[in-house]
């Protein structure tokens, strides 16, 4: 069998993960400014409003190379905060997505929302990162997670005081996701194997998400008329990172994306 892009990657975590405690340790880990400050809450914020976006830090994809090779974390999370995000995801993936902790903490010092720890968590040592360098929630997806790995990731998120946005595409994937107490269910709308993107991931998922699970739908967003179509089979949020990533202001095309949705929203309430 062929390997994909993400068996790589997977496969690179391990070796990456290994070497890193081997320079820096949990305990070490645990006594970085950053690790005791309270923790803010996603999913708060996204029940606070009719939709948020959370509004994405890449410089990098797999599926589609370079977005903004020389793009500076703060400059941007500044600008997605000033544009009225939501919440904002950091890719900290350093081979495939050029990203690093460090935008984590350089982040964190630019805004006062919560930010998503963007990565391919295999190991609790992740976590640990995750809380020293500032973020508030971090990412399991599905698919590359048993269901004892996600309820397990999920409980020591939570003892660290980190939110967990768990990630699907398929329905054996929320069948997992469905089994631990995770604060948010993601439908990406991008095979992760094949990069095929279709919203319809989120659209027929939706039906089999419980009521009360805050839900958001990730990867390949652009308009406002999607994004309503989404809101209305009860997606509360919107994780968004090519769309403007490739634009040449992003926290400029996240406020544009804002603005047209609420008049959309409003026009489609209207009707
Ligand atoms: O973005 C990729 O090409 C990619 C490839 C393999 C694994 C993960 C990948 N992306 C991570 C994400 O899930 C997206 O960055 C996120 O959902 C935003 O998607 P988009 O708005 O399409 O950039």
């Amino acid at each position: 069998m062929t390997s994909t892009i993400l068996d790589l990657i997977v496969m690179n975590k391990r070796a990456e993960v290994q070497a890193r405690r081997k320079v820096q340790t949990i305990e070490q880990l645990s006594r970085k400014p950053l690790f005791g400050r309270a923790t803010l809450s996603l999913k708060k914020n996204l029940l606070a409003q009719p939709f948020g976006i959370i509004a994405e830090f890449k410089r990098n994809s797999p599926s589609k190379g370079a977005l903004k090779p020389k793009a500076n974390a703060q400059e941007i999370v500044l600008a997605y905060e000033q544009a009225g995000a939501a919440g904002v995801s950091i890719l900290t993936d350093k081979p495939f997505f050029d990203g690093e902790l460090l935008d984590l903490q350089v982040g964190r010092s630019a805004t006062a929302l919560p930010i998503l720890r963007k990565d391919f968590i295999i190991d609790e040592y992740q976590l640990y990162e995750a809380k020293a360098y500032g973020a508030d929630v971090v990412l399991l997806i599905a698919n590359i997670l048993s269901t004892k790995e996600i309820q397990f990731f999920t409980q020591q998120a939570h003892d660290l005081g980190l939110e967990v946005l768990c990630e699907v595409h398929n329905m054996e994937d929320l069948d997992k996701a469905m089994e631990a107490p995770v604060d948010i269910i993601g439908v990406n709308n991008r095979n992760l194997k094949t990069f095929e993107v279709s919203l319809e991931h989120s659209k027929q998922l939706a039906a089999y998400i419980p009521e009360d699970t805050v839900r958001i739908s990730e990867s390949g967003l652009r308009s406002a008329e999607d994004l309503v179509e989404l809101i209305q089979c009860g997606y509360r949020g919107f994780l968004i990172g090519e769309a403007f990533m490739i634009s040449p202001q992003p926290g400029d095309s996240c406020r544009r994306l804002i603005e047209a949705t609420r008049r959309r929203l409003q026009e489609v309430n209207a009707l």
